[in-house]
Order: structure tokens, then C-alpha cells, then sequence
């Protein structure tokens, strides 16, 4: 592991390593944010952050706004990078930005090109956690959220594994990448046309069947340009009244769909997840 950065914010610190992942046979770099007084003697809980199409591990930890209240909260925020990179990582034929690099989905794929490196569900749910585990003065209590890709992410990831997280959350989530064309672009690429096999990656078909119930907080602005088309939250949330599943959605009247919305409400997720990871 190479420390690349490194710097003092509220207190606390925020460092980016990179580090060779064993599950996307690739380096990759992550952001970690340290609250004061985090040590071996007084480890701290852990927020796992996902981001969206097109980010990295700088854009929350840039952008967000998160870490004042991270820093009075004592919680670790953790931002990994949001696909496989580097040489000899395959990315999207025609250069695009909604798939192949900076657009991993957040899925094990199975397909072709893209089954060796892109396993960033494992990356984010397994690999990394350990290293944090092992390398920071961290609890085992962790929390998930994202936004948009990484909302679905989020979703997917607590859903998947009842008892790994204590909350979870999330902004303007991809909620049903099964049925959007973002989703069914990744997903007839990286898992193949049989679409009985997308069904363990997308939030609304999981949760119907869902083993734990942590309450979910989602906030999604009106006024963003991809809700009508790609977020659709009212799948979900008629997912989840039949699954009897506890959803609060938030529709934000004149929010769109940047990091000015996450700004906006980031302090009432982090005091969610508080909660849950206090208790
Ligand atoms: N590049 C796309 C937009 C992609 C986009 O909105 N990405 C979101 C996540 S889905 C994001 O967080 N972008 C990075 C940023 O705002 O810092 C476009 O030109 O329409």
C-alpha cells in the first residue's frame, strides 16, 4: 500500500492509498476520511460511500461536503473508486461514459471481456473492508450509501448481505438498472442477456424478497434530469409497500442531480447512519 495524499481536514484526515486488489487484478486507489481521535484504543465506525457514473474516489470527498460532521460524529467515511482501472482494463468500445471504466455497476461480472477485473461488488463488499480493517483504527460497524450508480450500489450491497451493514442509504439511486438504459446497457454486458440473472442486482427485485430491514433513507431531488428516465423511485417504493419494507423517500422540489443536491442533505444521512452505528 502507497500513501499518494494526505491531509488535515476538521481535525481529522483524509488520505488516499493505492493498493494492488486481488479481486479486480488491477491497483486501485481509495479515499479515507479519519475523524479526531480516531486510534487503535478508540476505533471509529465506517461509512462506505459509492459514487456515481463517471467519479472516482475524489468527487465525494471534494464535493460533498461530508466531513465537518463526520468529524463530530467520529465517523471514517470511505470512498473507493467506482471501476477497475489501469493497463490492460478493458473499457467501453466507443469510449463512452456510462460503462466499462468509471462505471463498474457494482457487479461481479460474468461476461467476456469484462469477468476478470470488473468484480467491483466483491472490491467493495469483501477486499475492501479488510484492508481498511487491517490497515486503520476502525470498528467492524459499518454503513453504505451512494449516489446514483452508487445508490444502486448502496442498495444492493446491504440488501445482499443482511448483518454486514448497520444503515444504509442513498441519492438519486438507480433503483431498477434492470429496466433503464444505463442499467440494461451494463447488464446485458457485463452479466450477459439472460435477464433471470439480473435480478440479484437490482434493488427492487431484492427487496421484495429482503431478510433484514434496515431503515432506508433515500433523498431524490424534482428536478433532476435523469429521474424520469433512469432513477424511477416510485418502483421501489411500491417494491418495498408490498414487501411491508421501512423506506422513507424524500423527493427534494427543485434539486437536480449534482453533488449541490448530495451537499444539501448529506448531514441527515450521516446522522442516520450515526444512529444505527451508535447503537
Ligand atoms: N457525464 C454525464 C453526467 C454524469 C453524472 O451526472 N455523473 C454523476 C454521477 S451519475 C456525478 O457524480 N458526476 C461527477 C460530479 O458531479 O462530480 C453527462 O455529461 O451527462
Amino acid at each position: 500500500m502507497e500513501r499518494i495524499a494526505l491531509n488535515t481536514v476538521f481535525g481529522g484526515s483524509h488520505q488516499r492509498w493505492r493498493h494492488r486488489s486481488a479481486v479486480l487484478e488491477c491497483d486501485m486507489v481509495f479515499a479515507v476520511y479519519l475523524p479526531p481521535g480516531a486510534s487503535a484504543a478508540a476505533p471509529v465506525p465506517v461509512l462506505y460511500w459509492l459514487s456515481g457514473l463517471t467519479c472516482t474516489d475524489e468527487n465525494f470527498m471534494q464535493k460533498a461536503g461530508a466531513l465537518r460532521l463526520a468529524a463530530e460524529l467520529g465517523m471514517a467515511i470511505v470512498a473507493p473508486d467506482t471501476s477497475p482501472r489501469g493497463e490492460g482494463v478493458p473499457g467501453d468500445p466507443d469510449g463512452a461514459w456510462d460503462f466499462g471504466l468509471g462505471a463498474g455497476f457494482y457487479v461481479n461480472a460474468t461476461q467476456e471481456p469484462w469477468r476478470r477485473h470488473y468484480r467491483m461488488h466483491d472490491y467493495v463488499v469483501h477486499e475492501l473492508p479488510d484492508v481498511i480493517e487491517a490497515h486503520f483504527p476502525v470498528s467492524a460497524k459499518r454503513a453504505t450509501s451512494g449516489h446514483s450508480m452508487g445508490g444502486h450500489g448502496a442498495l444492493v450491497c446491504a440488501l445482499r448481505h443482511p448483518g454486514r451493514y448497520a444503515s444504509v442509504s442513498a441519492f438519486a439511486p438507480i433503483v431498477n438498472p434492470s429496466t433503464c438504459p444505463w442499467g440494461e446497457k451494463a447488464f446485458s454486458r457485463y452479466l450477459g442477456d439472460d435477464r433471470v440473472a439480473w435480478r440479484q442486482w437490482d434493488a427492487t427485485n431484492l427487496i421484495a424478497t429482503a431478510r433484514e430491514r434496515l431503515p432506508l433513507l433515500i433523498d431524490q431531488g424534482d428536478s433532476d434530469s435523469f429521474l424520469h428516465t433512469q432513477l424511477r423511485p416510485a418502483l421501489l417504493q411500491a417494491a418495498a409497500g408490498v414487501a411491508d419494507y421501512p423506506l422513507t423517500l424524500r423527493m427534494q422540489p427543485g434539486y437536480d442531480h449534482s453533488y449541490y443536491f448530495i451537499a444539501s442533505f448529506i448531514d441527515d444521512h450521516l446522522r442516520h447512519h450515526a444512529a444505527a452505528l451508535k447503537a
